[in-house]
């Protein structure tokens, strides 16, 4: 009780530091917002210029513009349908699995880390059975949408390619157990089992809706027998809940928690949290998000891994989110935990992404007109007791 009273109370330390920023930040834009109404695609607009331009600098009109363009998609395949003629299809327009490429890529990148001292690219094992197909540097064609094969199964998913990334990081080996603890509307969840590594995956979100969603791709695309309750279970629980649930550890837990997306709040006035109406909801994601990864890691067992990640480019949701909720975990939970190097594992992939130059903690893809992926946050960390 005293424990949780003093983790509220660090918490609620970290929700007036997030304050003063904000209210920074509004002081700025207040003249701007008392004009006429602007659509919540603007105000996040404003919003990105005023904290990002500080924070990436030169590389920010790049950044903006490609978040402003056409976002480019991958194909994440279906190893459950039979998809030889699709693969053939794509690769005769000049796609390429960008996963097989990193693959082989790894023995160039070990002798590269051993002549320049660099981390070992030994910690960016990569699960090859994931394919996700994308087109060239710059090639900005379409995917067609993915048709069923004989047996009813969709042949492709298509998703940010690189929100394939967290789910390769979270590098899952036979026979594990995995959490996805915010799965809604399912494209991780998709990866995870395109893994066919897990012994068991329970994917959970919050909204039923997207829960439901998620059940209806996981119809599309996996056969039935691999949907059975001792192999999938899907609920739709609060995530934070899962720190009364001490019976339930896994090996390997993803947090991708909701966010600001970004790139969506710059695109869609639908749905988007830079509404007025919604300006509380945004200002408490970052103690939402700490307490998620709180919650991920109580459900981590020791010696598992947890990967932690959001789709924005925020300092606020990704690094500060990350210290905190390390630190806290440290002093109220006895909870040790090491931040997880993931340099190697993003040299893998630099011919296909354009990661920021090193963050703080963790990785970050930024949007670009060649490679227009992202944005995408991502940070290991290793439950060590
Ligand atoms: C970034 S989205 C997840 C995207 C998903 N992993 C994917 O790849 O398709 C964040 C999700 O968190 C869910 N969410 C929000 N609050 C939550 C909570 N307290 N517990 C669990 N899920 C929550 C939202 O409904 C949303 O679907």
């Amino acid at each position: 009780m005293a424990a949780h009273m003093k983790t509220r109370f660090l918490i609620n330390k970290f929700k007036d530091s997030v304050c003063f920023i904000q209210r920074r930040n509004r002081v700025k834009t207040k003249w701007a917002s008392t004009r006429a109404k602007f659509p919540a695609t603007n105000l996040a607009l404003q919003h990105f210029d005023a904290t990002y331009k500080n924070y990436f600098g030169e590389l920010w009109p790049s950044v903006r513009m490609g978040m402003l363009s056409e976002q480019k998609y991958g194909a994440l395949m279906n190893n459950f349908a039979s998809n030889a003629d699709v693969i053939s299809t794509l690769q005769s327009q000049g796609c390429r699995d960008f996963i097989r490429d990193g693959e082989r890529d790894t023995h160039k990148i070990s002798d590269e880390s051993e002549q320049n001292d660099l981390p070992s690219a030994e910690t960016a094992r990569i699960s090859s059975h994931i394919q996700c197909f994308v087109f060239p540097r710059g090639d900005i064609t379409r995917f067609k949408p993915a048709r069923p094969d004989s047996t009813g199964l969709l042949s492709y998913y298509l998703l940010d390619a690189a929100s394939v990334l967290p789910v390769l990081a979270l590098d899952i080996r036979p026979g594990q157990t995995v959490l996805d603890l915010c799965a809604g509307p399912g494209g991780k969840t998709l990866a995870i089992l395109q893994t066919q590594a897990a012994r068991f995956l329970w994917a959970n979100d919050l909204s039923g809706s997207r829960t439901a969603r998620l059940q209806r791709t996981l119809q599309s695309y996996v056969p039935k027998e691999l949907r059975g309750e001792d192999k999938l279970r899907i609920t739709s629980l609060d995530g934070r809940k899962w720190r009364n649930m001490e019976d339930h550890k896994f090996d390997r837990v993803l947090v991708d928690v909701p966010c600001t997306t970004d790139r969506h709040s710059l695109m869609e006035d639908e749905n988007n949290i830079f509404k007025r109406s919604r300006t509380k909801e945004r200002q408490t994601l970052p103690l939402l998000q700490i307490e998620l990864l709180l919650a991920g890691l109580q459900a981590t067992r020791p010696g598992g891994e947890l990967l932690y990640s959001t789709c924005s480019l925020s300092q606020l949701q990704n690094e500060c989110v990350v210290q905190q909720a390390v630190s806290l975990a440290q002093q109220e939970m006895d909870i040790t935990v090491q931040v997880q190097d993931l340099s190697g594992f993003t040299r893998l992939f630099s011919d296909t992404f354009h990661f920021a130059p090193q963050p703080a903690l963790g990785e970050l893809v930024l949007p670009h007109l060649c490679a227009n992926f992202g944005p995408i946050y991502l940070c290991k960390l290793l439950r060590v007791s």
